[in-house]
């Protein structure tokens, strides 16, 4: 009595909600059309049931089980695939499995990534599948020392403590070589899993820090972070478990199927005609739970949104004194949450509590049909202990294996989605075997015959035919209506992108054959409107244009952009932190930073692209006078709307559509009376209202 609780115990434990669903979802592969892909896979699975059952023809009780256990599991695995996706793009399975849009996985960069790893690999599958081996002795074990106390009462009296000893001892030898075995691959396994994915992590940013601007203007940033994060993670996960789990599981399925059909053709003919009822019945809660679950993540996703939406508005938020609002849209979001996840915990409850019914009804319905196999002969009590036994590893194993199917495609899906990205190659390399000329720079830079269209909008030509000098150590200026094309041009010099015709050249030398990490580490040093601090402290932003700059190159290059003197003002000077995105400094101090992180590389070049517009009038006379020291030397570009800036510059270029349409000096400008003049008379205008 004590055996059976136990074992019965052990059915409480268990739930059978996954394998229950499976036969429903069978259904969804019939409609799978010819030409997809998981047409053809589907065939060759279905031809491998029919061959493991012809393979075990003489064996009625074991071609009765294989075959609905081959079908389940790659049932599993169709319904995973489609589940998966359906929750991404919110679609019933059936039509989006029809889809061909499956990632591909390519083994052989994984490889790379677990080549490193192999011993410890291979170490953890050893242990893993002696561990799963083990498993399948013991009910043949426990079987025997049922037995022996079962012969033992029928002839004798009095205690059996002796007799057992010896096999319970074998027993419990057994437990701790496979606790050991279990420990040995759990921990070799997640040395392995944790090593891949810390590779797979530096690998990838790698892959994504190199890619040109391009790359970024057609990727989202939001997109790409989750690669890093979520998809590597789901990724490492699928990896430990499929080794793990699957492993275990497919051993043990296999060992305790022919275990059983070993200790009772019967009655294992008898457990298989039982289950399909269960199946139906499963299908039907377990697809209704399915929805409940989706339903509520997505309710929990779109509470999410809105605190994230919230807090990282916050200004916008605070300045509204919105707060309240917030608060409100929130907490009816978390309740209506709340509630759908009360609903689904209660129809849960429901369903195990059914399941658990199911499970025992069938430890009974089996004991008391091994009990009549029992009273015939046919069967000893300890083949029916191991019998329970070997069943509930079986219903174990193949509930994971169900659930692990499912992983193991969505873990495919996001390596998949990893390593796309680690096979792009970027189209402007930074480091390409370009050249560092030999002579010390002189800076002139010359746009030749320029036309332009963005990569991701090829239709809509920016530059057309654009054609400008800069003359060594003289300022340039382009000004112009907005849109016009006029931080194209700066773009294009930095190299952020490649002209569609023509050439940028600096000292005659076409800029796609030079060395592009000193092209913009050492030359040109760029400064625009809304500089972009680091969240660390102003000496490391300042070090951020030359990292190997000391603290009095940093202090220099401070006091030239007339940043210093604040700097000193804050209690931590230089160690000052300057908060997320720079948040904790005003605009014209992000802007002198912005200037001193520029000018400490000492630059030939220097792009000015709006650098004053977004400053009020004093910041802007502080900044501007940064700007006058920092331009002295150097050959400069800058793109202003505010006129007053750049009178003095030795060249004004007036940009239209594409095209400079009026060059000269402010004076000569001005005398032409064409449109820099209708410019300077507009913002006049609006200055004096
Ligand atoms: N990354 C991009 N991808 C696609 N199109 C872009 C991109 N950046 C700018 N454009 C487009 O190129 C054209 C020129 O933009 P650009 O920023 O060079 O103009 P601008 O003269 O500097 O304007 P503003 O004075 O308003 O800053 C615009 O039509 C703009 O929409």
């Amino acid at each position: 009595l004590i055996v059976l609780n136990h074992i019965s115990n052990f059915y409480k434990g268990t739930t059978i909600s996954d394998q229950l669903v499976i036969l429903q979802e069978v259904n969804i592969l019939t409609k799978i059309p010819p030409g997809n892909p998981f047409h053809r896979i589907w065939n060759l699975t279905q031809r491998a049931i029919h061959h493991s059952s012809s393979r075990t023809s003489k064996s009625p009780g074991l071609k009765f089980i294989l075959g609905p256990a081959v079908l389940t599991v790659s049932a599993r695995l169709f319904c995973r695939v489609a589940c998966c996706e359906a929750d991404d793009n919110n679609n019933a399975p059936e039509e989006v499995i029809l889809k061909d849009s499956v990632p591909d996985f390519k083994w052989h960069i994984l490889w790379e990534f677990v080549k490193p790893q192999l011993f410890a690999l291979i170490g953890a599958v050893v242990l893993a599948f002696g561990a799963a081996m083990l498993n399948i002795q013991i009910p043949l074990m426990l079987g025997d020392l049922v037995n022996v106390v079962a012969r033992y009462l029928r002839e004798h009296s009095g205690t059996y403590v002796n007799e057992i000893k010896g096999p319970a001892i074998k027993l419990l030898g057994l437990y701790a070589i496979q606790g050991l075995l279990t420990t040995g691959y759990i921990i070799l396994l997640s040395r392995v899993g944790e090593r891949v994915a810390a590779d797979m992590r530096k690998t990838l940013f790698a892959s994504l820090i190199r890619q040109d601007v391009a790359f970024f203007d057609a990727n989202k940033t939001g997109q790409l972070v989750n690669r890093l994060t979520a998809d590597i993670q789901e990724f490492k996960s699928s990896f430990k478990l499929v080794i793990s789990q699957g492993l275990r599981s497919i051993t043990q399925t296999v060992g305790c199927f022919v275990s059983l059909y070993i200790i009772s053709p019967k009655l294992t003919g008898l457990t298989v005609v039982v289950l399909p009822c269960l199946v139906g019945a499963g299908a039907i809660i377990g697809s209704f739970l399915r929805k409940l679950s989706r339903l509520a993540q997505e309710q929990v996703a779109k509470a999410t949104e809105v605190a994230d939406e919230a807090l990282g508005n916050v200004r916008t938020v605070k300045a509204f004194a919105m707060e309240e609002r917030e608060l409100q849209l929130y907490a009816h979001e978390v309740d209506k949450s709340c509630e759908m996840n009360e609903n689904l915990g209660g129809g849960i409850a429901v369903f195990q509590g059914l399941s658990n019914v199911a499970l025992n009804c069938i430890v009974l319905g089996t004991i008391f049909a091994g009990g009549t196999l029992i009273s015939s002969d046919e069967m000893s009590p300890g083949d029916l202990m191991s019998f329970l036994v070997a069943s509930q590893t079986v219903q174990r194993s193949l509930a994971s294996i169900s659930i692990l199917f499912g992983q193991v495609v969505r873990g495919m899906s996001a390596g998949a989605r990893v390593f796309e990205y680690l096979s792009l190659k970027p189209t402007i390399p930074l480091s390409g075997g370009g050249r560092i000329p030999f002579h010390s720079l002189i800076g002139r830079v010359d746009f030749m015959n320029i036309s332009f269209s963005y990569p991701t909008r090829p239709g809509h030509e920016v530059l057309k035919k654009f054609s400008l000098t800069l003359p060594p150590c003289k300022t340039v200026a382009i000004v112009g209506e907005s849109g016009g094309g006029k931080s194209t041009v700066a773009s294009l010099l930095e190299r952020f992108y490649d002209p569609t015709n023509g050439v940028v050249m600096l000292d005659g030398l076409d800029i796609r054959t030079l060395d592009l990490a000193w092209l913009r580490g050492q030359v040109i040093g760029f400064i625009n409107q809304e500089p972009v601090l680091f969240g660390s402290s102003i000496m490391e932003n300042i070090r951020f244009g030359k990292p190997d700059a000391t603290d009095a190159e940093v202090i220099s290059a401070a006091k030239q952009s007339n940043a210093h003197r604040f700097i000193m003002s804050f209690p931590d000077g230089y160690n000052t932190m300057v908060g997320e995105r720079g948040v904790a400094l005003s605009g014209g101090q992000k802007q002198r930073i912005a200037i001193a992180r520029a000018l400490i590389k000492n630059p030939s070049i220097l792009v000015l692209d709006e650098a004053t517009s977004a400053l009020d009038a004093e910041s802007e006379r502080v900044v501007q006078e940064a700007l006058n020291r920092a331009t002295r030397g150097r050959t400069v570009l800058i793109i202003a709307h505010r006129l007053s800036t750049i009178q003095g510059a030795d060249l004004i270029c007036v940009m239209s559509n594409g095209r400079i349409v009026e060059a000269g000096t402010h004076l000569e400008l001005l005398s032409k009376g064409g449109l820099y003049s209708d410019l300077i008379r507009r913002q006049r205008a609006e200055g004096q209202k």
